[in-house]
């Protein structure tokens, strides 16, 4: 009867009411950890280190968990809160948004998760050409008792491989490589700063614009840079261990090989416990 009652629901004067049918009670007895939206393209703006703020387009997911007895959560509250801070969707937002996931969904905790691109330009090694270059990154927020946040980059790099170049009387067999590197921290940490740590971890940066001369260069360079894939994850583990203030990261090293169809993976987690 109880729930017969809550189910009745918002109504429009003179019409039938609408059933709230998310709110009718579910006997599975079976608690859900994340339900919401998924995939919401949204406007966000991100803090730059050289021009103070970049707008840009994110792919957002919010989530919240939702008791045993519950049938469903209410997918336009979500969709509510974001319009809610519409030109003002940043970092420094996201806590906020989070708490009031929580509140309107009553909810006991909250995820929001945002992909976004963000561009940097770049300066080639010799010609000084500059050009814009395109960064996936990730924000992944959870409020349950306390806040937590990750920052993501994936970063593209060149990787040459030592054991090719060894063997080979010519060249050596080299490819494109992403690095993906989730951190956290304590104080805050430009997504320039970790980007420039990752990229130093492959046989050379890519760039958007290579003139001849950068070509030669960067070819050379990688050649002199040899790198298996557990060397940069290696190398990216000594840099992040020596960043005070990250307290906690992932690194992954993915080889497309060109001699292969598959890929050479390695991944290393490391909490520093500050
Ligand atoms: N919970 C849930 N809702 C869904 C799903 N797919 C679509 N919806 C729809 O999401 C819409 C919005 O639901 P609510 O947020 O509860 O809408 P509302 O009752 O108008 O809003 P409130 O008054 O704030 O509760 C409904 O039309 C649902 O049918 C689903 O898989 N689960």
């Amino acid at each position: 009867m109880e729930d017969t009652k809550q189910a009745a629901g918002a109504s429009v004067p003179g019409k039938k009411p609408f059933p709230d049918v998310q709110l009718s009670r579910d006997t599975r007895n079976i608690p859900i950890g994340k339900v919401g939206v998924k995939d919401i393209s949204y406007p966000i703006v991100v803090m730059d280190k050289n021009r103070s703020f970049q707008s840009t387009v994110a792919r957002i997911n919010m989530y919240v968990d939702l008791p045993h007895h519950f049938k469903g959560t209410h997918m336009s509250r979500f969709v509510e809160i974001l319009n809610t801070y519409r030109e003002k969707i940043a970092l420094d937002k996201m806590e906020t948004i989070l708490a009031k996931m929580k509140e309107k969904l009553g909810a006991s905790s909250a995820h929001l998760e945002m992909e976004f691109p963000y561009f940097i330009e770049k300066t080639a090694p010799v010609s000084g050409a500059k050009s814009l270059m395109e960064y996936t990154c990730t924000f992944s927020a959870t409020l349950s008792d306390h806040f937590d946040f990750v920052l993501g980059v994936k970063v593209p790099v060149t990787s040459l491989c030592p054991c090719s170049r060894e063997l080979s009387a010519y060249g050596a067999h080299n490819q494109r490589s992403i690095m993906t590197v989730q951190v956290r921290y304590n104080e805050f940490l430009w997504i320039e700063d970790l980007i420039e740590c990752i990229e130093a971890c492959g046989s050379s940066p890519v760039y958007s614009l290579l003139k001849r001369e950068d070509e030669k260069f960067v070819t050379e360079r990688a050649y002199e840079n040899p790198r298996f894939v557990e060397d940069m994850v290696r190398d990216a583990t000594v840099r992040l261990l020596a960043m005070d203030n990250i307290s906690w990261f992932s690194v992954e090293a993915e080889n497309f090989e060109s001699i292969h169809k598959h890929s050479a993976y390695a991944a290393i987690e490391r909490s520093k416990n500050i």
